[in-house]
């Protein structure tokens, strides 16, 4: 091979590797209406979408962030939480998470005490004890506006997040003020698993977009709401 080209290409190669960034699969889970698909569009495009309808099978977003610098890739899983539109993908889901975010309302109880469930589906799918843990209360702007009997306490999620070895964060995809900022989980969760040995996808394919359930029929949107 001529030797200009030979030198070239493994300048190619070198550029190819050093674009290259460790990826990571966080999986997005809880009830259905708590805001994930809000949240993940809030962590990885800084906004809060202006309509949302629930998500059926899966969502794909990427968030690119540097930390310590190194970049690094959270590729975030945005699941549907209605039963109906993601059992035929829970097996896919769980395969070779890094990360795992538990998201509730914090105004709706129901979806707090739904979590024990989410946690069942983690261990029946064997998710490791290994793998990094994120509890978030979302809708938190919502804290003045409803009673408070019918909000989750702080204090009662700081001791399930103990229980379970969750990090706790309390935001608003909505309305996000800088003390409870979402970025803040976008870092925890990045310097955690940069800092994690679990083997990871390194130059793994961007992901976006979407992988569904087939639907025999248009169904209506179903909120779990207090
Ligand atoms: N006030 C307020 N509303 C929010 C917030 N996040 C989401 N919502 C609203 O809650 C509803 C449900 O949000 P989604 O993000 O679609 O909920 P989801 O968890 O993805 O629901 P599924 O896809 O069915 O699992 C929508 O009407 C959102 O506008 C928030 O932080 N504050
Ligand atoms: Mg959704």
């Amino acid at each position: 091979m001529d030797s200009s080209l030979e030198f070239s290409s493994s300048l190619g190669s070198v550029s190819s590797l050093l674009s290259r960034c460790r990826t990571f699969k966080v999986l997005v889970i809880g009830d259905s209406g708590v805001g994930k698909t809000c949240l993940t569009h809030r962590l990885c495009a800084g906004e809060f979408p202006r309509r949302t309808e629930a998500t059926i099978g899966v969502d794909f977003r990427e968030r690119a962030l540097e930390i310590d610098g190194e970049k690094i890739k959270l590729q975030l899983w945005d699941t549907a939480g209605q039963e109906r539109f993601r059992k035929s993908l829970v097996q896919h889901y769980y395969r070779n998470v890094h990360a795992v975010l538990f998201v509730y309302d914090v105004t709706c109880p129901a979806s707090f005490n739904g979590l024990g469930a989410w946690v069942e589906e983690c261990r029946q799918n064997s998710l490791g004890h290994e793998i990094p843990r994120f509890l978030i209360g979302n809708k938190s702007d919502l804290r003045n506006a409803s009673s408070t009997s019918c909000q989750v306490s702080q204090e009662l999620a700081m001791n399930f997040a103990k229980t379970h070895a969750m990090v706790f964060f309390e935001t608003s995809a909505k309305n996000p003020l800088k003390k409870h900022g979402v970025e803040d989980i976008v870092t925890a969760v990045g310097t955690t698993l940069k800092r994690h040995k679990t083997p990871l996808t390194a130059n793994s394919p961007a992901y976006s977009g979407s992988f569904k359930v087939h639907k025999k029929k248009q169904q209506k949107e179903l909120w779990t709401c207090c």
